[in-house]
């Protein structure tokens, strides 16, 4: 659960930082009255508001996600924003990433087209990774870029 606790003051400044989840799937019960959420378009690049719609849920994507699916899912890059002085709350919950296994895109989804964009890690020393290298949008991924993979 996140509470913001905006008021006059805040109006215009950031409530949660710019960041991707670092797991495989997000599912979100925004505030349905106070809005905040902005994603990042993919091809433009440009902030997008994610204005709550009521009786529905957000569903997102994230590192894990982009791993598995060696590319074709998008961890959406997404912060919250202060618009209006009012209390937001929002509940997420996260659908996180192995404990036992490897994250890594099975071999199905890799063929001369789709090279393995990323070697097999643990989830638990990426999710570290994160945080020592502070990287909050995935750019930790990079660590375990394949070689001869390019960019995506
Ligand atoms: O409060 C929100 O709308 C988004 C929260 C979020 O991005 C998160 O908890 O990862
Ligand atoms: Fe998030």
């Amino acid at each position: 659960m996140n509470k913001y606790n905006y008021s006059p003051e805040t109006v215009g400044s950031i409530g949660a930082i710019m960041h991707s989840d670092p797991g495989f799937l997000t599912v979100l019960q925004d505030d349905e009255l106070v809005n905040g959420l902005e994603v990042v378009n993919k091809f433009t690049g440009d902030l997008v508001s994610v204005d709550p719609i009521p009786g529905t849920l957000v569903v997102n994507l994230g590192d894990a996600a982009k791993v598995w699916s060696n590319g074709r899912f998008y961890n959406v890059k997404h912060r919250v924003q202060c618009y209006q002085p009012e209390v937001r709350i929002s509940i997420a919950l996260f659908v996180l990433g192995p404990r036992d296994k490897r994250v890594e895109a099975p071999a199905e989804l890799e063929d001369s087209e789709h090279p393995r964009l990323y070697i097999p890690f643990d989830f638990e020393e990426y999710r570290k990774l994160r945080v020592s290298t502070k990287s909050p949008t995935g750019g930790a991924l990079e660590l375990f870029r394949a070689t001869n993979s390019g960019s995506t």
